[in-house]
């Protein structure tokens, strides 16, 4: 993934612990296509609550939305990992349990998103007329 340094003990400063974490959102958008679709998504959200002048109020329920479909991705994307680290190529019950439910995490934070989408930008849009 080219985000290798070889260190495997806990890092000793924030500055440390943040290039990690920013190591990390590096590799879900090189990596993970799901993520970012869903950053084309958040981008065109804002871009459209920007030109329908959302209430802050609105605005806070579309940022709910978006951090709760990325954090849904962050998990999915972890618990892919893991299961990929201990079982490999090889067919396991347990694994493919583990990674549907986090799919599965994905998908309900996605209509969490829709749901969200309708009841802020529909009033929005027809206010306009
Ligand atoms: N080791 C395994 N054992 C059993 N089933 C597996 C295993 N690996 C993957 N699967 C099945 O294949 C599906 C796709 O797994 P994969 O690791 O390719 O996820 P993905 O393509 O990265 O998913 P996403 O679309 O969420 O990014 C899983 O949801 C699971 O049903």
């Amino acid at each position: 993934m080219g985000l290798r340094d070889n260190q495997v003990n806990k890092n000793k400063s924030f500055a440390q612990s943040f290039k990690h974490a920013l190591d990390g959102l590096k590799s879900l958008v090189l990596t993970e296509r799901n993520f970012r679709k869903h950053l084309v998504l958040a981008a065109l959200a804002v871009l459209l609550g920007a030109v329908l002048r959302l209430s802050i109020n609105a605005w806070l329920w579309v940022a709910l939305a978006v951090f709760f479909v990325f954090s849904a991705e962050v998990l999915n994307t972890v618990v892919e990992s893991i299961v990929d680290l201990l079982v490999g190529n090889r067919y396991d019950d347990a694994a493919k349990k583990a990674k549907d439910v986090a799919a599965a995490g994905v998908l309900l934070s996605a209509l969490f998103a829709v749901l969200i989408g309708c009841l802020v930008y529909i009033p929005a849009v027809l206010a306009l007329f």
